[in-house]
């Protein structure tokens, strides 16, 4: 007889994801155990189990707000809820229209100000009698995002209200981040909207005591950012983070060498329009600032990019609808035919989410063996320089497009040198969203692209894919 599979509640599930605190999304369709421990859907997010909700703030892209609503238990779902988002002229008339039957709904348009920039960042502020809790995640807050795709979930402690023992928070504040910068980077982060709205939340975060987080925020806001601010935000931020990763004092002379050759691995559901060839962005900037290689390394560490391929999208549990949420356009593919050398397939046997269309953004440097991390991303992130940022000014500048934003995971937050991976055996192993070593597409294999028709094979439900 099958094991009666305990059903696991959130509570259960957040203390066995220690120290890590990282989930995928529920998958509908794969077996109940891959769903069990290290998953989460919105409504065991927003579950009553968590405490008494007073209110909450949902950053995000996409909203199905009727949809949304019904996620809250229905005891908050006349609680105030401020919605963050990037919309525009019709986008926003029809989400003002959603919104219009709840008079509990807030809205904050984040400030747009740089053409092609998104308000991609996916976060929410849960605020509870007994304290505070961050959610840090990729899924927007539509059903499809929540029901068959493979998303990224990081979930703070509730952290606890400050104890006014003095009238003003400013002292406190210093005794009440973490490490990590945590607090720090979150209302810097914050502060960049300029909105009124945003001033509560960043007063209520303000005033609770956030030292026990054990991740970095990296962030990105639209700007151009130079000076004290040069490395605040988007790739120069992740650089000035993971340094701590190769810096001899950190490792051994010796062990250095070693880790130079240690491979880079970006995962995403869309890619940006990167130039004429590798040169142009992607080495010279973006894998310059991950592998942090200073000339006098020869090895070049390997940069593998993992991106749906067709056949990943035809096969996946929505099939070729799946693809509705990758858009890489043809018109930005068909002028970097040289990228199609850096791809690699969407697997995910061990978490068996292979069929499970990624939506998650990671990024990730591993050993050569695959046997242990250096560090690990989850992000809103997608591969493009709208929300990486590209430099300017000779290197002096920053240039950044889009709202973004994900936490850092680094194994002197979490008192190792590295987290091993892929070895179930060991219970502390980083639960990763993908099988390593990554697998090369086929040679018949393409990048998945959003703007063409596919009607020669159909998909797991016998479809064809004709974009109108
Ligand atoms: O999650 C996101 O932030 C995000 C952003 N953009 C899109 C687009 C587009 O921009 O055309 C199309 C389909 C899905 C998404 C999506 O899921």
């Amino acid at each position: 007889s099958t094991i009666q599979l305990k059903r696991y509640d959130p509570i259960d599930k957040i203390k066995h994801s220690l120290p890590y605190r990282f989930f995928l999304t529920t998958v509908k369709g794969i077996p109940d155990e891959n769903n069990a421990l290290n998953a989460l859907s919105l409504k065991e997010i927003l579950s009553t189990q968590h405490g008494q909700l007073i209110q909450s703030a949902q950053f995000n892209y996409m909203f199905h707000i009727d949809w949304l609503i019904e996620q809250y238990p229905s005891e908050f779902r006349q609680k105030p809820l401020l919605i963050v988002h990037g919309c525009k002229r019709d986008e926003l008339a029809s989400l003002k229209a959603e919104c219009s039957p709840y008079p509990k709904i807030e809205l904050c348009s984040a400030d747009m100000p740089i053409p092609f920039g998104t308000h991609h960042t996916k976060m929410m502020f849960l605020l509870y009698t007994e304290g505070i809790r961050i959610v840090i995640h990729t899924s927007n807050l539509i059903p499809q995002d929540w029901n068959q795709k493979t998303q990224g979930i990081w979930i703070s402690p509730i952290f606890p209200k400050i104890s006014k023992t003095t009238d003003d928070y400013s002292t406190t504040t210093a005794n009440s981040d973490s490490h990590t910068n945590f607090k720090r980077d979150l209302l810097t982060y914050l502060d960049r909207y300029s909105s009124k709205q945003l001033q509560f939340w960043m007063q209520t975060i303000l005033e609770h005591d956030m030292s026990s987080a054990n991740v970095h925020v990296i962030s990105s806001v639209p700007g151009r950012f130079t000076g004290g601010d040069f490395q605040k935000f988007g790739h120069l931020k992740l650089r000035q983070v993971t340094i701590y990763c190769t810096l001899k004092t950190y490792l051994g002379i010796d062990k250095q060498e070693q880790y130079q050759s240690w491979p880079i691995v970006g995962q995403f559901s869309s890619i940006g329009s990167l130039g004429k060839d590798a040169d142009q962005w992607l080495e010279k900037e973006f894998l310059t600032t991950l592998k942090q290689l200073n000339s006098s390394y020869l090895e070049k560490p390997e940069l593998k990019l993992i991106y749906p391929s067709v056949e990943n999208v035809r096969t996946s549990l929505e099939g070729y609808k799946a693809g509705g949420s990758l858009p890489y356009s043809m018109n930005t593919a068909m002028r970097q035919p040289w990228l199609n050398k850096y791809l690699y397939q969407w697997h995910s046997d061990y978490r068996n989410r292979t069929h499970a269309s990624p939506h998650i953004k990671t990024y990730l440097r591993t050993s050569n063996d695959y046997k242990q991390l250096l560090w690990f991303l989850v992000t809103s992130a997608n591969l493009s320089k709208a929300a990486w940022g590209s430099l300017e000014k000779d290197n002096t500048q920053l240039f950044i497009r889009s709202y973004e934003i994900g936490v850092l995971f680094l194994p002197k937050n979490f008192s190792c040198s590295s987290f091993p991976i892929l070895d179930d055996k060991i219970s502390d192993s980083f639960p990763i969203p993908y099988d390593l070593p990554p697998t090369k597409y086929e040679a018949k294999d393409k990048p998945w692209i959003v703007d063409i028709p596919y009607t020669s094979q159909r998909d797991s439900h016998d479809c064809t894919w004709n974009p109108h």
